[in-house]
């Protein structure tokens, strides 16, 4: 039977009863569909490799990785959309919508939204230039979403290391989750809005952070003017925004991490994450392999398995 997890194809792992053969043969073309439609997405907009990857992580952060993301609002559902960190922020959703729409042809109401989310995380880590890694699958989609649980669990740009661990720890995520999982920034952008504090006053005393490489700290004022432009973007790796390697762990080095949360890794004063990003700046093997295997990690986070949980035939309701 499956999405029980046990025996077969599960190769004596367990991801909370997740496996990557899951639709060996329920649908057998999944990754293909998947991939396809990923490539053509990304090589008309390189940036919605990012906002995949981007959506799976908002996913698994509240109520685990169980498409509660991907829910409208409706009478039934608050959606998660609106929360602070996912409103005018989160994107792809599109993109979810064409693969689920594709995977309803060829093998109706079998793969989940959730899977989808990990599925598209994975293959656009891939087109970037990024590793690849055995994806366990079987997520089931949840019939609920939590906009509380997406303003309190997701942590916010300006956060610090004390709270970014603790943040994570709740996941049952450790500093090297943390600090391997935040090189996802190596693509993407971010917009003003969560980074201007850093600009114009980040210890309340109409201030520059400190931290910040000045030659950077000048191109971002021309990026982030102190009123209004909260919507322009930045790159999160300026050196190569499109392209999935370690570059993110060097500009942190030199000062130039965009977020307080990126920065942070070096300035907030523990030894351990200093030491990681060093090491992942040193060796992009590294940093690939733990990237690899943290997805692995946040990606089982609490999934719905068996009969819990539904797959739903359109991500954005419940059926
Ligand atoms: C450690 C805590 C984290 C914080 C505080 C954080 C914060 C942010 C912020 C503020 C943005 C820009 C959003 C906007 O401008 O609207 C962003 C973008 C992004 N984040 Fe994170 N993030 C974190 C961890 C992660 C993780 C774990 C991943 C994936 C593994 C990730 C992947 C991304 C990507 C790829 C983008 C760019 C999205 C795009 O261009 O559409 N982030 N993040
Ligand atoms: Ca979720
Ligand atoms: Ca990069």
């Amino acid at each position: 039977h499956p999405g029980l997890g046990y025996g077969w194809g599960n190769h004596g792992h367990n991801y909370y009863g997740l496996y990557p053969e899951f639709y060996e043969f329920s649908c057998p073309q999944v990754q293909d569909i998947v991939m396809t439609i990923l490539e053509k997405a990304i090589s008309k907009e390189p940036r919605m490799a990012a906002s995949l990857l981007r959506l799976h992580f908002h996913d698994c952060f509240v109520q685990g990785c169980d498409a509660s993301v991907l829910l409208d609002d409706s009478a039934m559902i608050v959606s998660e959309k609106n929360s602070g960190p996912n409103k005018n922020s989160l994107r792809g959703f599109e993109v979810i919508d064409e693969i689920k729409a594709r995977l309803e042809e060829e093998c109706p109401h079998t793969v989940s939204c959730a899977d989808i989310l990990a599925l598209a995380a994975r293959g656009s880590t891939v087109l970037s230039g990024g590793p690849y890694w055995q994806l366990p699958l079987g997520r089931r989609d949840s019939r609920t979403a939590s906009l509380s649980g997406s303003n309190t669990n997701i942590p916010p740009p300006n956060s610090t290391i004390q709270n970014l661990i603790t943040l994570f720890k709740r996941q049952g995520l450790d500093e090297i989750d943390l600090v391997a999982l935040s090189g996802g920034h190596t693509i993407g952008m971010a917009r003003c809005v969560t980074f201007k504090q850093r600009l114009y006053n980040q210890n309340g005393n109409n201030q520059p952070d400190e931290t910040l490489e000045r030659t950077y700290y000048y191109g971002l004022k021309s990026v982030c003017p102190p009123s209004g432009g909260d919507n322009n973007i930045s790159p999160l790796d300026f050196a190569s925004p499109k392209e999935f390697d370690n570059t993110y762990f060097k500009l942190i080095l030199w000062g130039k991490g965009l977020l307080t949360s990126d920065q942070v890794f070096l300035t907030g004063n523990v030894e351990k994450t200093v030491e990681l990003v060093k090491s992942y700046a040193k060796n992009p093997a590294l940093f690939f392999d733990q990237f690899a295997k943290s997805m692995v990690k946040m990606g089982s986070m609490s999934p719905l398995t068996g009969f819990v949980g539904e797959v739903r035939e359109n991500c954005r309701r419940i059926n």
